[in-house]
């Protein structure tokens, strides 16, 4: 600090509250700042400034416990440092946070606080006078000798310390020419104080009294380094002197003593470090690694950007589970009935579930096989992990990989990355803090790629069970044991799963759930856990079971039961605020009718009122108060009204989502014989347009179809449009071959086709009719929507088997295995029909 310089600081000074340490003018500190106070100070200040001024803060000494420390403000410290920001340093890692250099200038007061929020602003004092510093170190009488005796024992205490460190040449160098006045200040910052004596020093704003505080502490250090060269010849250690230096000067936060270093190195937090990598339980060649990075550590100054890495990555060793892990407490007949009691229906899976679970229970070290559950979403996929690591009794962690697309998101950046992370699995074992958790990879056919490279790859190692035991993150760079890990997948579908990784999996099917099964899962789970999570009881909210299929059929369409979920805590929202308000309302109101909406004019009454008991008798949801509350309902059949003109036919599709219905409709006018297809079609199944119309084509006599004019070849003349709603989503695949022939074969023969019928299956150019995928969920899906016959490939005859009797018992099958078969049952009176009366047949359903 010059004397030429005359700084004037503003008098409006942010203030930064720090529990770290007390700033002195003319010293250099290093603060990590992490609370929301002053991380918005250094947000909006320190990084959106330009000028030198914008730099200048206050740093204030707060003397509340961390621990305690709230959004209050807490009273203020009167006197602190102004001080220059020169580095700001943000990282994510271990929590958002900031590390600043700041440069103490001078003292201030603070006068009174102008603001608080979002970080404090005061009014300020300067108390240090910069500019009447004497040139060249003379001071007048008894303050002259003090500052001559202090100078005399700094010059005495540099002396002895080592010069190889930075600082203490540096302090060498410019001890003859700083002013004497800025002596104290700058050799308590250096020396070992604690944060109480160099919070004295601070509240020291006359500079007598200041020398008169310094001096002692000085003088300790000199009588303390002596001992320490005492002790040295005893037991050399050259280390100890550098830092003991190096750690009072660059970080004054801690607090050291002369005892403490000389004897006792529990205290010592780089031992403590040492200690705890010993004791981590790691494989030797993580040892290795660590008491290197240690070694490092301890040569290393802590201004050093690297310091931090290092001690992070240390850190992060230390703390992960190398050898901790929870016992296993597997009862097979206990584990199903909790499987049971968390889940209705879903018993394909659950049996797998537990012979899987019987296995590892025989033999404990099973390289098992990694299961993956596939089904539409809000089966259930989740909450079964949940189950197993229950039932298991061991740790749960949910991996999200939906949208991640880069590698280093499993793997981990290498170190010499700024900002570098472990990868998501060594952060979850850091988390659950044992060896042996159960980790559910959620969302696995969501991964992307990217040019980061492609974290499907970074998979394979993690779920190979010959490789994962040597598992190694690129931060850690050493490898982690991974085969005490369950891994559990979850997947909308296989087929964006990368093959490889797919290969290394037991793909086990959850299929969508029928009506019936969403009923008992909404009164079993659903309900109850919604009423608990509002804070209401079956006695005061009851939902029928009558009212529970009007929401899955009219509110919902899906395979799994997570809108269901959500209109059920709709209907509790509701009924939440009746019974709050019935609360304040009178009782003779309490009966009144539920979802009829009370009158206003009561509830004005009410207010008054000081009866506080709610109603007693339960608000049960009927029909009308459904309407109330849901509106009116969303989905219709809508089936009825789209069968009406000849050229339109059902089909049944398969999505991520579940089954789904889908209509296709064809429409014809004159032309060059022109396909116009659209509604968003994959390539697959625009070939399985072509397929149709060729056949159709080649047996146009035998079923007597014509173009508009009456001619034998459907297509002279004419152009043919087919179109698949809903237009906006992509479809493809070669199951709708024997919906697409039958919706032309209606279009050119001007029949309608059955209203209450669906059709799946593939077709080849000879007229056969091949099997295809997801039959239960088409097959609920077409149940679903009311439909009576159902025609499948012949070769699909063994998955009606997986189908729910009550529901087979209501649909009737229809087996084909040629195109011949599928039109004959999809046409009233067969194809073609032996006497054709056209626009006569109505549509039924
Ligand atoms: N058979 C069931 N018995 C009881 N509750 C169920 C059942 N199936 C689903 N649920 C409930 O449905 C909700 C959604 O389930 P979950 O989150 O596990 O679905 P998911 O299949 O994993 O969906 P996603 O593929 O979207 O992740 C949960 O609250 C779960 O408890």
């Amino acid at each position: 600090m010059s004397s030429s310089g005359g700084i004037q600081i503003p008098s409006r000074l942010p203030l930064l509250l720090t529990h770290e340490g007390v700033l002195l003018p003319g010293s250099t500190t290093r603060f990590s700042v992490d609370s929301a106070r002053n991380m918005q100070l250094v947000k909006s200040r320190l990084l959106k400034g330009t000028s030198l001024k914008s730099t200048m803060i206050g740093v204030i000494p707060n003397t509340k416990d961390p621990e305690h420390d709230s959004d209050e403000l807490p009273s203020l410290h009167s006197i602190g440092t102004a001080g220059l920001a020169v580095q700001v340093v943000g990282s994510n890692w271990p929590k958002p946070h900031y590390t600043l250099l700041i440069t103490g200038l001078c003292r201030f007061r603070v006068s009174h606080l102008l603001r608080e929020r979002p970080f404090p602003v005061a009014m300020v004092e300067q108390l240090d006078r910069l500019e009447q510093y004497t040139e060249g170190g003379q001071l007048d009488g008894e303050l002259g000798e003090l500052s001559q005796r202090f100078y005399q024992a700094a010059v005495q205490l540099v002396g002895m310390l080592d010069m190889s460190v930075p600082v203490v040449a540096k302090l060498r160098r410019l001890l003859d020419s700083l002013p004497r006045e800025t002596l104290p200040d700058v050799l308590a910052s250096m020396i070992r104080t604690s944060n109480l004596e160099k919070l004295q020093v601070l509240d020291a704003v006359d500079l007598e009294e200041r020398f008169k505080k310094t001096l002692p502490m000085l003088t300790r250090q000199i009588e303390g380094l002596k001992l320490l060269q005492k002790t040295r010849k005893l037991r050399p250690d050259d280390d100890k002197r550098v830092l003991a230096m190096r750690k009072g000067g660059v970080f004054p936060g801690r607090q050291f003593s002369l005892e403490e270093d000389a004897e006792d190195e529990d205290g010592d937090d780089m031992a403590m470090l040492e200690r705890k990598v010993k004791e981590a339980g790691m494989p030797e060649p993580a040892l290795r690694v660590c008491l290197k990075e240690l070694k490092r550590l301890k040569k290393m100054p802590q201004s050093m950007p690297e310091y931090a890495l290092t001690r992070n990555y240390l850190e992060l060793m230390v703390e992960l589970p190398w050898s901790k892990s929870t016992t296993d407490c597997l009862d097979i007949r206990a584990a199903r009935v909790l499987l049971d009691n968390d889940h209705y229906a879903l018993e394909k899976l659950k049996r797998r579930v537990l012979e899987y679970l019987a296995v590892r229970q025989l033999k404990s070290a099973l390289k098992g096989p990694i299961l993956c559950f596939v089904g539409p979403p809000g089966v259930g996929k989740t909450s079964v992990g949940r189950s197993i690591a229950r039932t298991l009794g061991r740790e749960f962690h949910r991996i999200a990989l939906g949208g991640v697309c880069d590698q280093s998101d499993i793997r981990g950046h290498r170190r010499t990355y700024v900002g570098s992370m472990p990868g998501r699995i060594i952060n979850g074992l850091k988390m659950v803090g044992v060896n042996n958790p159960v980790f559910l990879l959620d969302e696995v056919d969501k991964l992307g790629k990217s040019l980061q490279g492609d974290p499907a790859a970074a998979l394979l190692e993690v779920l190979d069970p010959e490789q994962n035991h040597s598992f190694t993150d690129h931060y850690l760079n050493v490898a982690f044991d991974l085969s005490q890990v369950l891994f559990i997948a979850t997947a909308n579908t296989t087929a964006t799963i990368p093959p490889a990784l797919l290969d290394r999996m037991e793909v086990l099917q959850v299929p969508g759930y029928t009506q019936e099964e969403k009923v008992e899962i909404a009164h079993r789970h659903l309900i109850p856990h919604q009423l608990e999570q509002h804070g209401l009881t079956p006695q005061q909210l009851q939902i029928p079971q009558d009212t529970t299929q009007e929401i899955i059929s009219k509110y919902t369409r899906e395979a799994g039961v997570r809108s269901l979920e959500r209109k059920i805590g709709a209907i509790c929202r509701a009924v939440a605020v009746k019974v709050a308000e019935g609360h304040k309302l009178s009782r003779t109101d309490s009966s009144s009718e539920p979802g009829a909406g009370n009158n206003s004019e009561q509830e004005g009454k009410a207010e008054d009122s000081d009866m506080t008991a709610p109603p007693e008798m339960p608000i049960v949801i009927d029909q009308v108060a459904l309407k109330d509350i849901l509106g009116p309902q969303i989905f219709e059949m809508e089936v009825r009204n789209r069968l009406t003109l000849p050229g339109v036919a059902i089909g049944l599709a398969w999505t991520p989502l579940g089954g789904e219905i889908m209509f296709v409709e064809a429409s014809r006018m004159e032309g060059e014989g022109q396909l116009t297809l659209t509604g968003q079609l994959g390539d697959v199944m625009k070939e399985s347009a072509h397929l149709a119309i060729t056949w159709l084509r080649s047996n146009a006599k035998t079923y007597q179809l014509t173009n508009i004019a009456g001619c034998a070849d459907p297509l002279e003349g004419n152009d043919i449009h087919l179109h698949f709603p809903a237009g906006a989503v992509t479809k493809d695949g070669p199951s709708a071959g024997v919906t697409i022939v039958t919706c032309l074969a209606s279009l050119f023969s001007g029949r309608l086709v059955r209203s209450d019928v669906a059709m799946t299956g593939e077709i080849t150019l000879r007229g056969l009719v091949l099997p295809v995928g997801g039959i239960k969920d088409k097959v609920l899906a077409a149940h679903r929507a009311g439909l009576k016959r159902i025609i499948l490939p012949k070769r699909n005859e063994k998955d009606l088997e997986e189908i729910p009797s009550h529901i087979r018992a209501e649909l009737d099958f229809v087996t084909a295995s040629t195109l011949d078969e599928v039109l004959n049952a999809a046409f009233d009176g067969g194809f073609p029909a032996a006497t054709v009366t056209h626009s006569q047949i109505a549509s039924k359903l």
